[in-house]
Formats: C-alpha cells, sequence, structure tokens
C-alpha cells in the first residue's frame, strides 16, 4: 500500500545536501524543504522568528533551537498530504527530539565528505539570497559569470564560505551532528554516504529510495520548492 515519505539529508556545509536534495525532489516527486529557505523567507517576512533569527546569522551563529522548532514544524503541519525531504533540519539533537515527537521519518540520509573536499567546493560557491540558488564555478557554473541563471540578479560569496571561517564551521558541525547521527542510527533509518563526488553517490541514494518509495500517492508527489 502506498503512503507518504518522509525522510531528512544531514551532512557538513558543502556536503551536497541542496545539490542532491533537488536531484531526488526532482527524481522522487518529494517536496524539498529547506530550512534555510525558510529561515531566509521569516526573516524576509519580517515574522517575529525571523527577526530574532536574523540577530544569529548576522553574527555567523547557528539559530538557537526554540526560535528554529517555532519556525519551522508549523510549516510541517501544513504538509499533512505530501510526501518531503527534509534540508538542513535537525543539526541538533534537540532539533532532532522535536522532529521526531512531530512526525514518523522514514529514511535519515547522512552525507559523509571529506574535508579536504569540502573546503574546496566552498571556497567556490556562490549564491543568490532571494532564492537560495547556489553555483559552484566548475560543478554548476551559472550561465553568465556572477549572475543568477533565472534573475540575472547578481551572486555573493557568503561570509562563512570564506576559507578563514571554514575550518571552525567545519568542527563544530561534527560536535553537534554526532548526537543526531547516532539517533538516528539507534532507529535504524540512518543511510550513510561517502564519496568526494555527489555524481557518484546520487546513484547509490536513488537505488535505496527506490527501494524505499515503490509507489507514491500520485496526490503525494508535490512540488520541489524551487
Ligand atoms: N536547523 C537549523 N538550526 C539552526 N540554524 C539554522 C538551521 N537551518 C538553518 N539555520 C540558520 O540559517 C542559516 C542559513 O541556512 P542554510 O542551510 O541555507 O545555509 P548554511 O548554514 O550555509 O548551510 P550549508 O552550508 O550546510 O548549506 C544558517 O547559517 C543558520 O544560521
Ligand atoms: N566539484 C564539485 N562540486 C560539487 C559537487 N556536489 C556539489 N558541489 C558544489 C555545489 C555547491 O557550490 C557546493 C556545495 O553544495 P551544496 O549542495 O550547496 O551543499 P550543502 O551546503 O547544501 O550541503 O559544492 C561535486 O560532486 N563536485
Amino acid at each position: 500500500m502506498s503512503k507518504l515519505f518522509r525522510a531528512v539529508i544531514m551532512g557538513p556545509p558543502g556536503s551536497g545536501k541542496g545539490t542532491i536534495s533537488e536531484r531526488i525532489a526532482h527524481s522522487f516527486g518529494l517536496k524539498h524543504l529547506s530550512s534555510g529557505d525558510f529561515v531566509r523567507e521569516n526573516i524576509a517576512a519580517k515574522t517575529e522568528a525571523g527577526v530574532l533569527a536574523k540577530t544569529y546569522i548576522k553574527k555567523g551563529l547557528l539559530v538557537p533551537d526554540h526560535v528554529m522548532t517555532r519556525l519551522l514544524l508549523p510549516r510541517l503541519e501544513e504538509m499533512t498530504k505530501c510526501s518531503w525531504l527534509l534540508d538542513g533540519f535537525p543539526r541538533t539533537l534537540a532539533q532532532a527530539e522535536a522532529l521526531n515527537s512531530a512526525c514518523d521519518l522514514d529514511v535519515a540520509i547522512n552525507l559523509n565528505i571529506p574535508l579536504e573536499t569540502l573546503k574546496e567546493r566552498l571556497q567556490h560557491r556562490w549564491m543568490h539570497p532571494p532564492s537560495g540558488r547556489v553555483y559552484n564555478m566548475y560543478f554548476n557554473p551559472p550561465r553568465v559569470q556572477g549572475k543568477d541563471d533565472i534573475t540575472g540578479e547578481p551572486l555573493i560569496q557568503q561570509e562563512d564560505d570564506r576559507p578563514e571561517a571554514l575550518v571552525a564551521r567545519l568542527r563544530h558541525y561534527k560536535d553537534v551532528a554526532k548526537p543526531v547521527i547516532d539517533f538516528y542510527k539507534a532507529k535504524s533509518i540512518l543511510y550513510t554516504f561517502s564519496d568526494t563526488e555527489t555524481d557518484r553517490i546520487w546513484p547509490n541514494i536513488s537505488t535505496l529510495l527506490s527501494t524505499k518509495i515503490p509507489t507514491i500517492q500520485s496526490d503525494a508527489r508535490c512540488a520541489s520548492t524551487h
């Protein structure tokens, strides 16, 4: 019998969560929900949680768990008819526990990418902040250098993607993510993929999801956010 499918994708900055999420959304018809996009939407709309979140992001910090869950869980509750893939949440054990109280997950995808690869990728990552679209000057360059493909607006390099900020950021990720990984391992839903190339990881993820999502109800095939 077909049912709704719920997954999360985890990995350090630059591990390919956004890139792989787009492929999953496209191939399997899941809705791609990005916590970063939710945060940016809330900042733009000046919601109470958005105003609070902005003060942390400006300092290069993670948004505190209670603000993040307040911003995100109501959005998930609206998606009762959609199969979805959540990218960027949970990042802490408290977030994983809050999500666990709200819904049952089928799969947690964990991307395990070597540090040198992450540094190399993020140095060349450029972003279109209003949409969250990301480019890499070598892997998926924009059609016109420095401009977003859809709007033609300028791309920026995020402050914390610069080499000086990266090592500390990646170390912090490891510390915070470990308990989340252990949490999903204990639930037997953790699938870890290790490689230096998204194109080599993708076939394995695709095979996994083909076995886990035999049939998605046609009305549960929700469009991607992008
Ligand atoms: N689950 C979360 N918990 C806390 N803060 C979050 C969470 N998701 C997003 N944020 C905040 O929003 C910002 C933007 O998130 P987003 O995932 O787009 O970018 P990022 O931190 O550059 O991640 P990555 O490099 O892994 O893509 C983060 O830097 C963080 O401050
Ligand atoms: N060279 C190379 N670059 C890659 C590969 N997969 C993704 N990228 C690029 C796209 C982005 O510019 C950057 C980080 O990817 P992302 O999808 O934004 O990662 P994440 O921060 O959402 O986890 O690396 C890949 O396999 N090789």
